[in-house]
């Protein structure tokens, strides 16, 4: 058995789940998924990832008994829209996936959160399992519930909280993994030091080469980011409150992934995270709220792991100051029409601003945009 280390989720109605984290954990998921007791799986992948972990997935889906079908989407965000979520129910009604059935995850945030919905609505909601293959859904998206698609109108503006039964995240399948997927992830992995702990952003600045090289620093940054989240949803499952602080730096990255038409070409949500956690630093200062040196600390280290820092790194232009606002006012956190963000008092010192005027953003973005 491959050695693991475990972060459990305590949620309450018995439905708490554990995220084993470990290397070689995807060669013997079989075991541990028919613990779940299920007859069939369906697993969701996209082409890349079902090309080089399908085979092995599902030979051990099925020697533990399990009858198994492998539905692949197309890679990158596009898939995460109505034509992938249409793909991915059809294909597992198909095969005649029952409510006692299991959905599989295999893959980066947009196959868990497209897999994630479809479990969630099909038969009106069926378990499923996480097994995150990016750093980015391995220290993220794969923890806390949040599944869902986006719309023409912004991200993730169709989905559902569904909570998975299990997360098997497998950290040597990062060794396949490209140099910018992993430099996306690491926007998320930076962020959880930004928002309250100044310790792990040293920790992170310290540990840059370790976490990007594998070995003992990849594994300890990806349970300390499991921890870290699994402690905020189980406080704040629903993001009544608390849990809004994750999505520090995500009112500008879902504005900049929007009018980039959610082109993975262009920018991922990780790099788009990187960008938007340095302009909520950088508006944070502009208003008198963080020092403007905590603001150049992070996007210092942010470009030092290789990610882009400004609105005029992204690849074709991100529209004006206005397309911008237009988009940011679909935000989730929007209420009563009034926008609000996630601004910082410094490093780890992350907090919720409801009501931030919409022209202070404005003369932001146009100072921003230059
Ligand atoms: N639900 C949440 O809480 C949450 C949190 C953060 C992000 N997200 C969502 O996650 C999505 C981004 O996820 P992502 O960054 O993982 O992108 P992704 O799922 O598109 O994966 C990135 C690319 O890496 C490839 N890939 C994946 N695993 C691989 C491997 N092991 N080896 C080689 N190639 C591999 C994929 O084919 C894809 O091309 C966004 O849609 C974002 O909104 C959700
Ligand atoms: O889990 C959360 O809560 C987060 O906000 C994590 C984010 O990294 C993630 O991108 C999430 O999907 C954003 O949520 P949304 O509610 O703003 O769509
Ligand atoms: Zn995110």
């Amino acid at each position: 058995m491959v050695q693991t280390e475990t972060v459990h989720v305590p949620l309450d109605g018995g439905r708490a789940y554990d995220i084993l984290i470990g290397r070689g954990l995807l060669a013997e998921i079989g075991p541990r998924v028919a613990a779940l007791k299920a007859r069939a799986v369906g697993v969701v992948s996209d082409a890349t990832v079902a090309a080089e972990y399908g085979e092995a997935v599902t030979a051990s889906l099925a020697e533990a008994g399990l009858r198994t079908t492998l539905i692949a989407v197309a890679p990158g965000e596009g898939s995460k829209s109505y034509a992938g979520f249409a793909q991915v129910c059809d294909g597992l009604i198909a095969h005649r996936v029952e409510r006692g059935d299991l959905v599989l995850a295999l893959g980066g945030g947009v196959v868990g959160d497209l897999a994630g919905f479809a479990a969630a609505s099909l038969r009106r909601g069926v378990r499923f399992v996480q097994a995150p293959t990016t750093l980015l859904a391995q220290v993220d998206s794969s923890v806390g519930g949040k599944t869902g698609i986006n719309s023409p109108h912004g991200k993730n503006l169709v989905g559902a909280f569904h909570q998975p039964s299990l997360v098997v995240a497998d950290t040597a399948s990062l060794d396949t993994l490209s140099r910018r997927e992993m430099r996306a992830g690491y926007a998320e992995v930076a962020k959880y030091g930004l928002i309250d702990s100044p310790a792990f952003f040293a920790w992170c600045e310290a540990n840059l080469a370790g976490i990007f090289s594998g070995g003992p620093a990849r594994e300890a940054a990806v349970a300390a980011c499991c921890r870290a989240k699994a402690g905020v949803v189980v406080r704040d499952e629903r993001e009544d409150g608390e849990r809004a602080l994750l999505n520090l730096g995500h009112t500008f990255a879902h504005a900049l992934e929007r009018l980039t038409a959610y082109d993975s070409a262009r920018l991922v949500h990780g790099e788009a995270v990187a960008i938007g956690l340095c302009l909520a630093f950088r508006f944070s200062a502009r208003l008198g709220l963080c020092p403007g040196q905590d603001a150049g600390r992070v996007a210092n280290h942010l470009a030092l792991a290789g990610l882009p820092t400004t609105l005029a790194q992204v690849p074709g232009g991100c529209g004006d100051a206005d397309q911008l606002l237009d988009a940011m006012r679909q935000d989730k956190k929007v209420r009563d029409g009034a926008l609000t963000f996630i601004l910082a008092r410094g490093i780890g010192q992350s907090f919720i601003a409801p009501g931030i005027e919409a022209g202070a953003v404005r003369d932001f973005l146009v100072t921003e945009l230059g």
